[in-house]
């Protein structure tokens, strides 16, 4: 189902705790293969900044850094060539800050890490939050598409304006197939497994269904880092996304 996917990532796990110590014990704890990918997202940055992105590193960890970039073209160029100067492997950008604030993004990422002798990190546009539904979409951001077309729009976006991938809902990943090129990765958080609380989360999937709609990567917070025993929670988790083609 969902055709051949070219790249899957190991599960990304994203590390939303307050402490450096709650970080670093999750950073050990989680030196497993396969390796996840660990992203940090503001909680941690705003309060630690690049030490710990450099602790992740030094355990020899892939980073996805998660700001969530949103601003006038010129502050997020030059924003994102302080972040291409990370080594990070991923970071993000709201596709809703329009076409040119993302190829300014894209552009500045590209520039910090060739000053910096660096790969340019992948840029990920994020299109609808899977915390928004149909309801938020048409009552309070007062968008007159459908969920899956606006998804579908940001993604042409994105692709045009140089970013690698989008993240989205799985269960918008084959849609986006529908008008984005083969290599366009589509990321996704909103992964439940069975049984699972949602949260504040509204577009879920388990991570087997992740992998039937073709997500290239999955996202997943609190079902690993809130289990009492979050190597074995990744584990399970990541055998159900990687599992072989049926
Ligand atoms: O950019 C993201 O990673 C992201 C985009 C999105 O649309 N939805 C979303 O949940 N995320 C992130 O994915 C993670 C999901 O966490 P859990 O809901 O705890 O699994 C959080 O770190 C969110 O910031």
């Amino acid at each position: 189902m969902g055709g051949k996917i070219l790249k899957r990532y190991s599960p990304m796990v994203a590390i939303d705790v307050a402490t450096e110590d709650e970080a670093l014990t999750l950073f050990d704890r989680l030196t497993v293969a396969p390796r996840p990918i660990l992203k940090i997202g503001m909680e941690l940055y705003y309060h630690l900044g690049p030490a710990i992105v450099k602790a992740a590193q030094r355990r020899g960890f892939k980073v996805f850094l998660d700001l969530k970039l949103h601003d006038i073209p010129n502050t997020v160029k030059r924003a994102m060539y302080v972040l291409g100067q990370l080594g990070v492997d991923f970071t993000t950008i709201h596709a809703a800050g329009g076409s040119e604030m993302v190829a300014a993004g894209a552009a500045g990422l590209r520039a910090g890490a060739a000053a910096a002798g660096l790969p340019t990190p992948q840029l990920l546009a994020i299109t609808q939050l899977t915390s928004i539904d149909e309801r938020v979409l048409h009552e309070e951001q007062h968008v007159n598409l459908s969920l899956v077309e606006s998804v579908q729009s940001y993604a042409r976006l994105a692709e045009r304006a140089r970013a690698a991938g989008v993240v989205c809902s799985a269960q918008e990943v084959q849609a986006i197939r529908q008008v984005t090129g083969p290599d366009f990765l589509c990321v996704t958080p909103g992964i439940r497994p069975a049984g699972f609380a949602k949260g504040d989360q509204k577009r879920v999937v388990t991570p087997r269904q992740a992998h039937e709609l073709g997500s290239n990567a999955i996202v997943v917070g609190r079902p690993i880092t809130q289990q009492a025993d979050p190597v074995a929670a990744y584990q399970t988790i990541e055998q159900e996304f990687l599992a072989e083609e049926d």
